[in-house]
């Protein structure tokens, strides 16, 4: 582990009530040990699965104009890494590549990993539709890693899976627009196991399945791709490999699964789960395919 504390541009949702976006990762991400500097796009009552919600989509000149005020204080050069996720328009999403060039200049190492959460309203995430087309046209090119679920791994390649070996050769096909590595936070293909939460990871360096339990819930709970993406940025910055980070991911996540499974809680259990969050008791191994 490195000595000096990473810090992590983290621009995505803000929610008063629960956790979702920055909601959901913020609390995570520093309990395991980096400095996060949450940047909200949009700031709701609460995520968009519970069908209303007030609040607004915050104006996308805010996210230059309070990088800039970054800059001021001399402070810039420290950003570490830029987070991305829920998006409340496309004109944040530019705003977000534009911020990024302008830390680069700054420090030309930092990283950017994008969470390309994309509308699915048979579930009940709502997001702005032109967001999606921001998503696959212009983030995937500038992003070092990419964290999808399926559907949005089967946005990208305008098509669902037949296998696993094809997840796998989807997301490979991710990595030539650009990614170091592609994270796929929740696998779903003909075939697979119905007691089992799978993901994957791949890499110029291999591809990785892991596999844990899949738990059951009387409403799924909202904001664990979230969590999933900014523990996963938070382990890369502190020196771990990608494996090593996806596996203490996935672990870290199951910990926050059970414990909201033990309290009946539909909201995660972030606060009650941080000690298992900071050192899980599970661990998962990803296997090499
Ligand atoms: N071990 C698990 N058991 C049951 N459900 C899980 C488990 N891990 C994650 N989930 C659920 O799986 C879903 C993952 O959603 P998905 O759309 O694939 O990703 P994202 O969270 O990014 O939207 C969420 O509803 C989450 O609550
Ligand atoms: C405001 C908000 N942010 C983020 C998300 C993404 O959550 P998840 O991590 O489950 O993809 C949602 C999902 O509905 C949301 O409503
Ligand atoms: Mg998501």
């Amino acid at each position: 582990m490195s000595s000096r504390t990473p810090h992590v541009l983290a621009i995505q949702s803000h929610v008063v009530f629960g956790h979702a976006g920055n909601s959901a990762a913020v609390f995570p991400m520093r309990r395991v040990g980096v400095n996060v500097w949450p940047l909200n796009t949009v700031q709701f009552s609460n995520h968009t699965q519970y069908g209303h919600w007030t609040g607004q989509v915050l104006p996308p000149e805010q996210i230059p104009a309070l990088v800039e005020g970054i800059a001021a204080i001399g402070e810039l050069g420290n950003c570490d890494a830029v987070l991305s996720g829920y998006l409340g328009s496309a004109a944040q999403g530019r705003a977000i590549l534009e911020a990024l060039a302008r830390i680069r200049e700054a420090n030309p190492r930092a990283i950017y990993l994008c969470d390309p959460v994309m509308g699915l309203p048979d579930k009940g995430c709502i997001v702005a539709p032109e967001v999606g087309e921001f998503l696959l046209q212009e983030a995937a090119a500038v992003a070092d890693y990419l964290c999808p679920n399926q559907l949005e791994l089967d946005s990208f390649c305008q098509r669902s899976p037949r296998s696993l070996e094809d997840c796998v050769d989807m997301a490979r096909s991710l990595l030539a627009r650009g990614p170091k590595a592609v994270l796929v936070k929740h696998l779903n293909y003909p075939g697979k196991p119905s007691d089992a939460f799978e993901m994957l990871l791949v890499s110029a360096e291999g591809n990785w399945h892991l596999r844990r339990p899949l738990l059951a819930f009387p409403r799924q709970p909202v904001g664990v791709g979230d969590l999933t993406s900014g523990l996963f940025l938070a382990r890369l910055l502190l020196g771990e490999a990608p494996c090593t980070a996806f596996e203490f991911t996935a672990a870290a996540v199951h910990e926050v699964l059970l414990e909201t499974q033990h309290c009946g809680s539909y909201e995660l259990e972030l606060v009650r789960a941080q000690d298992r969050i900071a050192h899980p008791r599970v661990r998962f191994e990803a296997k090499a395919i």
